[in-house]
């Protein structure tokens, strides 16, 4: 039995009643832990919710995270409490990842990163997945990985909290790219080439935050990069579909349930290529799109007519 290791049931926090903080609710009941969903509609203060918590998992979107974190900081914690993150975006103000964002604001205790190729809808549906929990702190790691792991939720621990994080997060802005070149039919050629050159250019940005290679090669990186960019359940794929169909994205985002964090990634990411002069020419592109500075067509000429250069700088 997965969950035998398990000798009581975990009081579960979750920050953010959205699409996945409900449906990673639903995983952690299942397995007969104590769950509290908590939003900033909720009736109880967030010093009640976390009475007693175990672990505090953040389903928090990006623009949230920091005024959450720190008003759970003002609240009283066991110092065993472990924070688990599951938000896929970057800090428009540091640049910084959720997890450097938790572990900045509690220093002692232990910060696993939670990410993988999961639609919520399918994971709603009970249609089996995988992910990641990622920590410096392997023990952590594997407490999550029991309470979340299930006959239809696989979860592999690893070492690399910050690769595992940005894979799920770059991610968001290729899946954009991709739902503009199925938007625009540009066959499945088009689509291979540019999910390949994007995990190398996810490969890129990801040394640059001192996250390993190989980890892009894994369920979070290649692995949701395959799920987002072919599917329609992403909001990020929808982006970029309705982009090449010529809606303004302000029209999009208007009517797009929940979110899509590649667009505020694709902003920090522009910041981040030109401080560090790295070439991140998809992303590039997609920055032009989502400003209106170019169309779907010349974007796409501009990325196909770039000066020719070996695949690998070896
Ligand atoms: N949906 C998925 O399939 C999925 C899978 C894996 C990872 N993720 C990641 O998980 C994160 C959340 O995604 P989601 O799909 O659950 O989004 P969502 O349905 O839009 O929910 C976002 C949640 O964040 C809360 N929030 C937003 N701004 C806030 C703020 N300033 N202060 C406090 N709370 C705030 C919202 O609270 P209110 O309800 O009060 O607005 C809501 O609970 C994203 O980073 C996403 O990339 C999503
Ligand atoms: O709907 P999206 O584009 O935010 O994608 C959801 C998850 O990140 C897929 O793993």
């Amino acid at each position: 039995m997965i969950n035998s290791k398990i000798e009581n049931s975990k009081s579960v926090v979750i920050l953010g009643a959205g699409a996945w903080g409900t449906a990673l609710a639903k995983l952690a009941r299942v397995n007969g832990h104590q769950v509290r969903l908590w939003s900033r509609q909720d009736s109880q203060t967030l010093a009640t919710v976390l009475q007693d918590a175990d672990i505090v998992l953040s389903a928090i979107s990006m623009k949230g995270v920091t005024d959450v974190a720190s008003l759970v900081k003002s609240c009283s914690l066991s110092p065993q409490t472990i924070f688990v993150t599951a938000t896929k975006g970057l800090d428009p103000q540091t640049t910084r990842t959720p997890s450097q964002i938790w572990q900045a604001e509690f220093p002692d205790h232990a910060v696993v990163v939670l990410s993988g190729p999961n639609l919520s809808k399918e994971i709603e549906q009970e249609l089996p997945a995988a992910t990641v929990v990622a920590s410096k702190n392997t023990a952590a790691a594997e407490m999550v990985q029991l309470v979340f792991s299930s006959s239809r939720f696989r979860v592999y621990t690893n070492p690399d909290p910050v690769g595992v994080e940005l894979g799920g997060t770059l991610k968001n802005v290729m899946a954009i790219a991709a739902g503009v070149c199925d938007g625009l039919h540009l066959g499945t050629n088009a689509k291979a080439a540019l999910v390949t050159r994007g995990l190398t250019e996810m490969v890129r940005i990801g040394n640059i935050f001192g996250a390993k290679t190989e980890t892009f090669y894994g369920l979070s990186g290649l692995g949701d990069l395959l799920a987002t960019c072919n599917s329609p359940l992403s909001r990020n794929y929808q982006v970029g579909y309705q982009l090449a169909s010529g809606k303004t994205l302000t029209e999009i985002l208007a009517a797009l349930p929940g979110t899509a964090e590649g667009v505020n990634t694709c902003r920090v990411l522009m910041q981040i290529s030109q401080q560090q002069n790295i070439p991140i020419p998809i992303t590039e592109q997609v920055y032009r799109l989502l400003e209106a500075e170019v169309t779907p067509q010349e974007a796409l000429d501009e990325l196909m007519l770039r000066d020719i250069k070996p695949e690998y700088n070896l």
